[in-house]
């Protein structure tokens, strides 16, 4: 199924001067193709999570057109799962009871949702924790968790808001490596909000860029890359490249949170790196290596 987003307004109430209106969207338009990975980027407030739960049904636009599959969206629906950042599981229930619960809301069999559970756990390697309760497993189970409940129905469409955005560096490539099989395994259309410029680039088909102007697209650029994707590779290394530039232009010098701070971070790191490697292959062409 693909998602195809013509000219969305967004307007929220000014919460500082009841008179005024804060435009955060204004005529943005894009398309998802069926089976395609995108994901949206861009400085904190610039309306990512405004368009995703646009998408999802949850909030109503002011203007333009969504369509899943050529049917115009106004409210949710069973053909999109939505991945919180936060998980958003039932903590009195079991691993395996919070994976079910779609299922069971739609009347799936009993002997079906458990088969499927089973095939859903093992696909996470987690199949010895059904019988756990959400507090005692880790984080990074947490959000394997809420991604196996979002594809337990098997949607058409997964949105995941910042999904891995609560979990350490460490555990957040692991999640990648992990989040990337079992999406390749079950090839879903995605639409992916996140800050972190290489989770971008390690997860995505296309990555789309919007400012603070009104949530204006900057980039839209394709990510041409044989999966698993390989860091080392030189075409990453542009594509990381070209995304730190134009989020410096999106930034703009204004941050205003730690997820700005992170990106600004990000930026200045792999700016520093690249003139590294430039005075490297620069002193290795004098001596002649
Ligand atoms: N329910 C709401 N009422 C009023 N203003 C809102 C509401 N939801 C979002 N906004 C405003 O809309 C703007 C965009 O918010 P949104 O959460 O979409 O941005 P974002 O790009 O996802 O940011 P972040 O990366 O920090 O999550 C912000 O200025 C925010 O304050």
């Amino acid at each position: 199924m693909s998602i195809s987003i013509q000219g969305i307004t967004k307007v929220f109430p000014n919460r500082r001067d009841k008179k005024a209106n804060n435009i955060v969207l204004r005529d943005i338009s894009f398309d998802v193709s069926e089976g395609e990975f995108v994901s949206l980027l861009g400085p904190s407030g610039c309306g990512k999570t405004t368009t995703l739960t646009i998408v999802a049904g949850f909030l109503k636009h002011n203007g333009g057109n969504v369509f899943v599959n050529g049917k115009e969206v106004n409210k949710p629906g069973p053909d999109r799962a939505f991945v919180f950042q936060n998980y958003a599981l039932f903590p009195w229930m079991k691993v395996k009871e919070n994976i079910m619960y779609p299922m069971k809301l739609r009347g799936i069999p009993k002997r079906e949702r458990e088969e499927k559970l089973k095939s859903l756990l093992e696909m996470a390697q987690l199949k010895d924790y059904g019988n756990y309760y959400i507090h005692e497993v880790s984080g990074g189970m947490k959000q394997r968790i809420a991604l196996l409940r979002a594809l337990a129905c098997d949607p058409d469409i997964l949105l995941m808001d910042e999904p891995l955005g609560a979990v350490d560096f460490q555990m957040r490539q692991l999640l990648q490596i992990q989040l990337e099989s079992m999406l390749q395994a079950n090839k879903k259309t995605t639409l992916m909000v996140t800050h972190d410029v290489d989770e971008a680039i390690y997860l995505s088909d296309r990555v789309i860029v919007m400012s603070r102007d009104h949530g204006k697209i900057l980039a839209d650029l394709k990510i041409q890359l044989p999966r698993p994707r390989d860091r080392k590779n030189e075409k990453y290394h542009q594509y990381t490249n070209e995304l730190t530039d134009i989020l410096r232009t999106a930034l703009d010098g204004d941050v205003k949170n730690q997820e700005d701070e992170q990106l600004l971070e990000f930026i200045n790191k792999s700016k520093q790196k690249e003139s590294t490697n430039k005075s490297y292959s620069q002193k290795s062409a004098l001596q002649g290596r």
